[in-house]
């Protein structure tokens, strides 16, 4: 076999990473691969074991690896653990020519189009797992009748908000090239959490997720409500916007989860700032950040108690969170498997960032499965939240090209 450290052909960035996840995934191995938030770095991890492996929400018992939960609570309390056997990161604002000595070459040395055909056929074909979600698309009619089945328990007084969420497919052309996405959402979503991951038996997704779950650094605990949508429009879109009341109250109500969330475990020392408006690609949220020292408080494990709470926030699910999920489970009919789960680094250079798995695609070889959802409350006009998931849905749809 040719070796890229035989004659280095390997030009670009682009070549190279096509190389690596096409032999990662002959292998049988596990990849992740992300760019965080305003972040120059391109962050590679791959666990090489062959298994899937299951661990419990102790992240900071956790050896370095990426995690990945599906939205619905599971049976044993466990997460998909990547684990590393190989994790490096790559300046992006350096050229790959002056980075390649650090980087392990040592991949089979094929053409560009050989790579891309390699990791196409590799994306997990997702018929069999329990993990595969029903892979039904939502008709319009269908969603709006959701969207007001949500409105009348609301209107009722069952719930205070409901996410009901859809699924929208979309074929992939024979154009369609893994690396070229990759990068162009890199390029596109500099405030989002850019990730491709790869598990044989569970799926491969890609994704450009703006909503943070719990990230800890040092002694530093941060979580965020996110919710409240609109287009960005005009060339100062932050400084234009205006919220309604019904969407000032959907974020309100997300703020309000991780507040009782901090009562649970008697957190009293927490600071919250917010809400502001923040951009996501070609929409606009409110967002508050909340932030807490663990050490002052005397909380060292506040990231593991925290996710365990949080999740699922009512960003994704509703509120009340049981009656939310048990709405969802009677009327969504959609099986989210790993949309609106969590997903992200962990242990990583003493840093941990989980991101709420959103505005995401599940790749098969011939077709990406989008998924979206919309946060509805009383004021909830069906048709707008219709309109909402596919502005949601073109984030990422939009380059799948
Ligand atoms: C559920 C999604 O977004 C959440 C995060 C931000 C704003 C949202 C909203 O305005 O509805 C959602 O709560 C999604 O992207 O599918």
């Amino acid at each position: 076999m040719q070796h890229a450290t035989d004659t280095v052909k390997i030009e670009s960035l682009e070549d190279y990473l096509r190389g690596l996840i096409a032999h990662a995934m002959q292998e049988g191995n596990q990849v992740a691969v992300w760019r965080k938030p305003k972040s120059n770095y391109l962050q590679v991890l791959l666990d090489k074991s062959g298994k899937t492996k299951r661990v419990n929400l102790n992240l900071e018992e956790l050896p370095t690896g990426f995690i990945v939960h599906p939205f619905e609570d599971q049976k044993d309390q466990k997460a998909f653990f990547l684990e590393a056997d190989t994790y490096f990161k790559i300046d992006l604002n350096l050229p790959f020519k002056e980075q390649a000595e650090q980087i392990d070459l040592n991949i089979p040395l094929r053409t560009s189009e050989e790579n891309a055909r390699v990791i196409r056929q590799h994306f997990a074909i997702p018929i069999e797992s329990e993990y595969s979600g029903e892979l039904k698309a939502c008709s319009k009619k269908d969603f709006i009748s959701l969207v007001n089945t949500g409105i009348e328990a609301i209107k009722s007084g069952k719930l205070n908000k409901i996410v009901p969420a859809r699924l929208k497919k979309k074929p992939l052309s024979e154009n369609f090239e893994l690396i070229r996405s990759l990068t162009g959402l890199i390029g596109s979503y500099p405030n989002a959490f850019i990730n491709f991951f790869h598990i044989p038996d569970i799926g491969s997704w890609l994704g450009a997720s703006p909503e943070i779950l719990i990230q800890t650094k040092g002694n530093e605990f941060y979580t965020m409500s996110l919710a409240g949508t609109q287009k960005a429009k005009g060339d100062n879109p932050l400084k234009n916007a205006a919220w309604t009341q019904k969407e000032i109250e959907e974020q309100a109500l997300v703020s309000r989860y991780i507040v009782d969330c901090f009562k649970k475990i008697r957190l009293r020392e927490y600071d919250e700032q917010g809400p502001k408006t923040v951009i996501a690609g070609n929409l606009l949220h409110l967002r508050s950040d909340f932030r807490v020292d663990m050490k002052a408080t005397n909380f060292p494990q506040l990231g593991s108690v925290m996710l365990k709470l949080l999740h699922p926030t009512s960003a994704v699910c509703g509120m009340p969170r049981n009656k939310a999920f048990e709405f969802l489970r009677q009327y969504e009919k959609l099986d989210r498997s790993l949309f609106a789960g969590f997903i992200g680094p962990v242990n990583v250079e003493e840093e941990t960032s989980i991101y709420v798995n959103l505005r995401t695609a599940r790749l098969t070889d011939k077709e990406a499965f989008l998924y979206a959802g919309a946060g509805v409350t009383e004021d909830s006009i069906p048709e707008k939240e219709w309109e909402e998931t596919e502005l949601k849905c073109e984030i990422i749809g939009k380059h799948l090209n």
